[in-house]
């Protein structure tokens, strides 16, 4: 671990390193020592030991208890040249984002600016590292170790791989709607891709693109908002990264504003960082992993990749952002910290990213995301492009979003809010008294391979449960917002790992989180918002792979049962008497009217089918299946016009055409 950054590599090394793997209270005992399914026979991870199918836990290892104008945004005001195939290009005129010079070089010194003619401040050149130098994008050199470190071997197993449903995901119907919407492409290729984004795609092994990507890179090369709603697991941090590296790649840096140029950032009176990107996600781990993903797309690039997030020391995070900041990820209050010290300055941002944005409001972050965005100095909405990510956009979200968002394209792969097919949903009536029971049956007698994550409601709860099993011999940890930084990380890495296969959580690891070989999501406790059991059970059956969820439910989730049912249905999940009766009471009784009610938070429009969840469009419920079926008058929310067109499954005819130029389009790949 370095900078308060989140590597997993070297976190693992260095506990190996420490002796902490060998030093196993329990094993000693002479119990086999558990090597998690998925890493048996590989010759790592968990070490040796328990091979077979032999599910004979171990104890935990733990000594701790367990642009351009907006209209024209996609123009050639910035060079499009790249060096990549071709490193001799020459000169030339410059990127830049409105005819302003541009820094001569940028990227090759350590991220940190240097102006032609002076050397005064240029330390050694990172071989790896890209530079920007006269409109041309110089890639760094290839780097073996970096390249294993950054995207792991084929054969890694703690790594997510393609499941055998990935081609899948292309029989989703997707849904975008807003003024000219641009065609999808249906491959990585360059065009439209940067050529050097291309060659770390293919390093990161992937050959596809997902839906939500397939839309995203030319919605952003064409200089477009974008409100984008995919199933969880299906991409959507490569829907954001992919067009960002993209444009930056072949546009280069933004020019410093005049009044900064004489004090390049990192050096002189104010050391402050003037990002191009800004990606917010509500919590550390999240943004850490998105900043992961980030230097693997931006790798030999001049793109320097930040993280900066509350709980870990400030202090390196601040030597990070000064040896240069270009694409910065962060929460929202950790961000305001550093504005507050004038560390970081919001007025180059041109790309803004909010990721789990519905997250980020629910949790109360919203005066934080204002302020940012609007207070501090960043280009308005007409300046800059802007992006929200999530598998669930709450309606009261979207009216909310028109803040942030212009004129922006509405993306929706499956329902809003709906859960992947690929998730094996089960639910089971059990008290709140049996629940510890019948989690031992579960686990003794599963034959699940690979990790299990349980959620649970408080903080409380997850020690509780997490030092219940270790009681029992089963290897788990716990991951909650009491724990400390460091806690959480080595919990999330021995989870990861498979070193403690079963990880007890609170909300923090509900949302985005993405952990190869999660084979089982257990919600012991069940959310008072559908929402939430969607991004919880998310985390398996990621990539088109397969996995299951069991729910422990009772008629103390009564609240949730309507919107449960309709969910498994909608998934083509079994649903289970019980859960058919205690919906249908709540119905009679008149509290919920159907995924698509109006009670809640407002969300709305999933029950009632395929499209209509575009709340620009939405002035009542939807009455039938399909686009315009949710009553399309125009609202308060916008002025369009209604929509044509219907779905009933893969139509047989293309939808009608809607009377102006906004588009409402369903692909299929
Ligand atoms: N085009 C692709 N080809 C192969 N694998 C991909 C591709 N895009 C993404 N993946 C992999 O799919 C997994 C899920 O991606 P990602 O984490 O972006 O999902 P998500 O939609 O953001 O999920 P969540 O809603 O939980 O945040 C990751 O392991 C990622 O590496």
């Amino acid at each position: 671990m370095s900078n308060g950054t989140y590597n997993p590599n070297g976190l693992e090394q260095q506990f190996a390193g420490m002796g902490i793997n060998n030093n196993d209270g329990y094993s000693g005992e002479g119990r086999s020592r558990y090597v998690p399914p998925h890493l048996r026979n590989s010759g790592g991870g968990g070490g040796g030991g328990g091979g077979g199918n032999n599910r004979s836990y171990g104890r935990s290892t733990e000594s701790w208890g367990d642009a351009a104008p907006r209209a024209n945004r996609s123009n050639d005001s910035w060079s499009t040249r790249s060096d990549y195939g071709n490193r001799s290009g020459g000169g030339g005129g410059g990127g830049s984002w409105d005819g302003r010079p541009t820094w001569k070089e940028r990227g090759s010194y350590g991220g940190k600016y240097r102006r032609d003619g002076d050397q005064s401040y240029a330390p050694r050149r990172d071989e790896n590292q890209g530079y920007w130098k006269d409109g041309v994008h110089h890639v760094g050199n290839r780097n073996p170790r970096l390249e294993r470190e950054l995207f792991g071997a084929a054969e890694d197993v703690d790594r997510q791989h393609t499941g055998i449903n990935f081609e899948k995901y292309d029989d989703i119907p997707v849904e975008a709607s807003g003024n000219e919407v641009p065609d999808a492409i249906t491959s990585f290729t360059s065009p439209p891709l940067d050529a050097h984004l291309l060659s770390n795609i293919e390093l990161a092994r992937y050959t596809t693109p997902t839906p939500v990507q397939k839309y995203s890179i030319p919605i952003v090369a064409a200089g477009r908002d974008l409100m984008a709603c995919a199933q969880t697991g299906s991409g959507k941090t490569g829907g954001f990264l992919f067009p960002l590296f993209s444009e930056l790649f072949s546009k280069g840096p933004a020019p410093q504003e005049e009044e900064n140029s004489s004090v390049p950032p990192g050096y002189g009176r104010s050391r402050k960082a003037y990002p191009t990107v800004l990606i917010l996600a509500p919590t550390r781990e999240l943004v850490s992993q998105i900043y992961a993903e980030g230097k693997k797309f931006g790798y030999r690039s001049w793109v320097k990749s930040c993280v900066v997030y509350g709980g870990a020391d400030i202090g390196s995070q601040l030597r990070q952002i000064e040896r240069g900041c270009d694409l910065l990820v962060a929460t929202p209050g950790r961000l305001v910290d550093l504005i507050e010290r004038a560390r970081i300055s919001m007025e180059q941002v041109r790309y803004l990213v909010l990721d789990e944005a519905d997250r980020m409001l629910d949790m109360g972050f919203e005066p934080q995301i204002r302020r940012i965005v609007e207070q501090e100095g960043m280009p308005g909405v007409n300046d800059r492009t802007t992006l929200m990510f999530s598998a669930t956009f709450p309606r009261d979200i979207q009216h909310l979003a028109r803040d942030f968002l212009q004129d922006y394209i509405f993306l929706s792969v499956g329902r809003v809010g709906s859960t992947s097919e690929n998730i094996t949903q089960k639910i089971e009536y059990v008290e709140d008294e049996d629940k510890r029971s019948v989690l031992l049956d579960i686990l003794h007698s599963s034959d699940i391979t690979g990790l299990t994550l349980i959620f649970v409601e408080t903080k409380r709860m997850a020690d509780s449960l997490s030092d219940f099993l270790l009681g029992h011999n089963f290897p788990a940890t716990s991951i909650h917002g009491d724990r400390t930084q460091r806690e959480r990380e080595r919990a999330l890495e021995y989870f990861r790992s498979g070193r403690t296969p079963i990880m007890v959580a609170t909300a923090v690891a509900a949302r985005g989180l993405d952990i190869a070989n999660v084979a089982h999501v257990i919600s012991y406790d069940l959310p008072t918002d559908v929402d939430d059991y969607v991004h919880r059970i998310g985390r398996t059956g990621r990539a088109g792979n397969t996995g299951t969820a069991t729910a422990f439910f009772n008629r103390g989730n009564k609240g949730i049962a309507g919107e449960l049912a309709d969910l498994l249905k909608e998934a083509n999940q079994e649903i289970p008497q019980f859960l058919e009766s205690i919906a249908r009471e709540g119905r009679s009784f008149g509290g919920y009217s159907g995924r698509g009610g109006r009670g809640g938070r407002g969300r709305g429009g999933r029950g009632a089918g395929f499209g209509g969840r575009d709340y620009r469009f939405q002035s009542q419920e939807p009455s039938s299946r399909g686009f315009g079926g949710g009553g399309a008058a125009p609202d308060a929310f916008g002025a369009y016009p209604p929509l044509g067109g219907g779905y009933q499954g893969r139509p047989a005819a293309a939808a009608a055409a809607p009377p102006i130029q906004y588009q409402n389009k369903t692909s299929w790949f």
